[in-house]
């Protein structure tokens, strides 16, 4: 498998003195499909744009390495490092005036591991006309061709920051059903960037959440999502058995209600409430970002 591994030591990036970026320790596994999510401004664009090289951190250092570049290197200004790194902007970095033909060609000569054949079933797939230039493509097109570049690129460090975000709900499920197959195929080193959080949950393995350019979170879904629990069932035993605990989310249809919330359940309770016919499953990740990424009462915007 050929996927790197990141780590970031201490990485810091400011903006006229405001860290947007704020002294980030992380370590993304080589290999997995990662989640990076945060709430608007949160600094999800100014890490992915560190990790790929794009920037120079203010303070502190990324770190890549494995794969097929062994020792950790860090990306900026190592075109070794950046040609094996594929970072797609909702902007898409395309140049306007050229073919789509044109734009896929460049990719081509700049990326190792690029895959024509997947580039042509992708282009069919998301029916985005090679003959036309990157200027007349509609918004959603323009998003498929960045989603293209970057999966037929096949880069071992992959990064789409809300690249995927003009498409609309059809073409962005075809994304997440090419992405996923194509991942099965030739494992790599994935980071998702978005706020669209209960599309791409079923995708994650890992999540790093953000707030404030710091960091909330690096969990491995699973361990976060078990950290609270939903109750399903007739709305009077649900309030029974969660009153006194700390409610995350709550909805109500008819007579049957849902609650969301944080915190272990003792057996006592998961036993009562399954005696009582309750549905009991894990908390959502969409309810735990909120929930984590919540503006405490006191601040005010940035
Ligand atoms: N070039 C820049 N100049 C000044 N401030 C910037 C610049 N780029 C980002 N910022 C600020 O840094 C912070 C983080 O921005 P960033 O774009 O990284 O967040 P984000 O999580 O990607 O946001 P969104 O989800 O809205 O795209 C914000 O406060 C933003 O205003």
């Amino acid at each position: 498998m050929n996927a790197l591994e990141v780590r970031t030591e201490n990485l810091t990036v400011r903006f006229g003195g405001v860290p947007a970026v704020d002294g980030l320790d992380l370590r993304l596994a080589p290999g997995k499909i990662h989640g990076l999510l945060g709430r608007n401004g949160s600094g999800k664009s100014t890490l992915a744009a560190l990790l790929a090289g794009f920037r120079k951190p203010d303070e502190g250092r990324v770190l890549i390495g494995g794969g097929d570049l062994g020792a950790a290197r860090t990306p900026y200004e190592d075109a070794v490092v950046t040609s094996r790194i594929c970072l797609i902007r909702e902007s898409g970095d395309l140049y306007d005036q050229a073919p789509v033909k044109r734009v896929l060609e460049y990719a081509a000569s700049l990326r190792p591991y690029w895959d024509q054949d997947l580039a042509g079933e992708l282009l069919d797939k998301f029916e985005v006309p090679t003959g036309k230039k990157v200027q007349k493509l509609s918004r959603g097109k323009r998003s498929a061709l960045g989603v293209i570049l970057g999966m037929a690129g096949r880069a071992p460090l992959t990064i789409f920051d809300e690249s995927y975000l003009g498409m609309d709900v059809p073409s962005r499920e075809l994304f997440y059903d090419v992405l996923l197959a194509d991942y099965t195929e030739v494992p790599r080193t994935i980071l998702l960037s978005t706020h669209l959080v209960s599309e791409v949950s079923a995708l994650l393995e890992e999540v790093v959440i953000l707030d404030q350019g710091k960091l909330v979170t690096q969990s491995p879904v699973d361990a976060l999502r078990g950290r609270g629990a939903s109750l399903v069932g007739p709305a009077a035993a649900v309030d029974e058995l969660t009153a006194g605990l700390a409610v995350l989310a709550q909805q109500r249809l008819g007579g049957t209600k849902s609650v969301t919330v944080l915190g272990d359940l003792d057996d006592a309770l998961l036993a009562k409430a399954r005696s009582a016919g309750l549905e009991v499953g894990p908390v959502g990740l969409q309810e735990l970002f909120v929930h984590l990424t919540a503006p405490s009462p006191k601040e005010g915007n940035r």
